[in-house]
């Protein structure tokens, strides 16, 4: 064990961040809990009726509502693992005020499955390039698990990586429970870019569905998409992996498959003709996808890996490309 003293903060409001929360609280392990989130207003009712107004309201809240903050640097203070739940497009933001001196020492999970736009960074990567945390201190939260289905206590399983494999058991001990198994990996840039690529291919699924392709065009969208996850996360970071595990093909089949998945309802709206705009004011909640492909398509530029899915989805989403003609396109690239 690395810690005696069981303490996390949970950063950000959203569905991940309270799903989060549930499991920790449904967690065995001694611990106490804190979260922060932006909104005053929320952070308010959540202390007063114990359930976010806003996302995953069924849960019920059972930290103490003291632990509840607007205040970042406070609930920073107050615990040694501090998992991040901000979407990317949002952290440089949310994050403005901390200084390397906040998180010195603490051990930083991130469950963002999206890059830091402008750096063009994974969250590891940018946690060690803007506050100094070293790579032994940085953890990934991943895996195919909707916050839905946490909230229904469905059985689901997680994948919590580090170069450090005994923190990550560590940690796996403090938020597996009955409906949450975890599985420990010490590849973090695999994880994490496998998490951010599955998101742009459930956008490009959800497109092909909604300009009208089947399941059968489908499944051979997804065999194509894992090649080129492989492909990319080989050339980015090269090491004996099984791209067959849950963290990479699992979470690519559940997002594109499912309904709980905002990417591809996302992209749905997207190929059934909704502007980008639009299709995010229709949803509550951030389909990473959208700022992560324009990302993808910065670093591809050094890799130069054949992408044929995130480039179409790029094309549509930041081009204009029609989607059914770009659809049409790429059909011809897959095989
Ligand atoms: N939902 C899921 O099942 C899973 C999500 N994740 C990851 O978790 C991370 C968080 O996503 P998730 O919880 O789903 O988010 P949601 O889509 O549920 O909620 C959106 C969150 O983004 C915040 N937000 C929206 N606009 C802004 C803005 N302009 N500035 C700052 N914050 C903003 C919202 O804050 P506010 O309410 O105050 O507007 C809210 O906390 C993402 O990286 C996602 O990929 C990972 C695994 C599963
Ligand atoms: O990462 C997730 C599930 O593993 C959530 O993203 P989606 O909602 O797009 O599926």
């Amino acid at each position: 064990m690395h810690t005696n003293k069981n303490t996390v903060a949970v950063i950000g409001g959203g569905s991940w961040a309270t799903a989060n929360i549930k499991m920790l609280t449904d967690n065995a392990t001694p611990k106490e809990i804190y979260w922060w989130m932006r909104s005053a207003t929320q952070a308010e009712h959540i202390e007063r009726f114990r359930h976010n107004p806003n996302y995953l309201s069924s849960v019920e809240v059972s930290i103490p509502a003291q632990h509840i903050s607007t205040d970042l640097k406070h609930i920073i203070s107050q615990a040694e693992f501090i998992v991040l739940n901000v979407p990317a497009a949002f952290l440089k933001e949310a994050l403005a005020d901390i200084t390397p001196e906040d998180l010195a020492g603490k051990k930083v999970v991130s469950a963002i499955k999206g890059i830091v736009p402008d750096e063009n960074l994974i969250i590891g990567e940018f946690l060690n390039q803007r506050y100094n945390i070293p790579f032994s201190n940085l953890l990934v939260l991943s895996g195919p698990c909707h916050a839905e289905e946490v909230a229904l206590e469905k059985l689901s399983y997680l994948t919590i990586a580090s170069p450090d494999t005994e923190l990550a058991a560590c940690f796996a001990g403090m938020i597996n429970n009955r409906y949450i198994k975890t599985i420990v990996s010490d590849d973090i840039y695999g994880t994490e870019y496998g998490a951010v690529l599955k998101n742009v291919y459930a956008i490009a699924s959800g497109i092909c569905h909604g300009v009208g392709y089947g399941d059968n065009f489908q499944s051979v969208l997804i065999s194509n998409a894992i090649r080129e996850l492989e492909r990319f996360v080989e050339a980015v970071h090269p090491i004996d992996r099984d791209i067959k595990e849950s963290a990479y093909l699992g979470d690519l089949l559940v997002t594109a498959y499912s309904q709980f998945s905002r990417n591809r309802t996302f992209g749905n709206m997207i190929g059934k003709g909704y502007t980008v705009k639009s299709a995010q004011l229709e949803m509550n909640m951030v389909a990473e996808g959208y700022y992560a492909v324009n990302c993808l398509h910065q670093v591809n530029k050094n890799y130069k890996v054949f992408m044929p899915i995130c480039e179409a989805v790029y094309a549509i989403l930041y081009q204009k490309r029609p989607p059914a003609l770009e659809m049409k396109h790429l059909a011809e690239q897959l095989s």
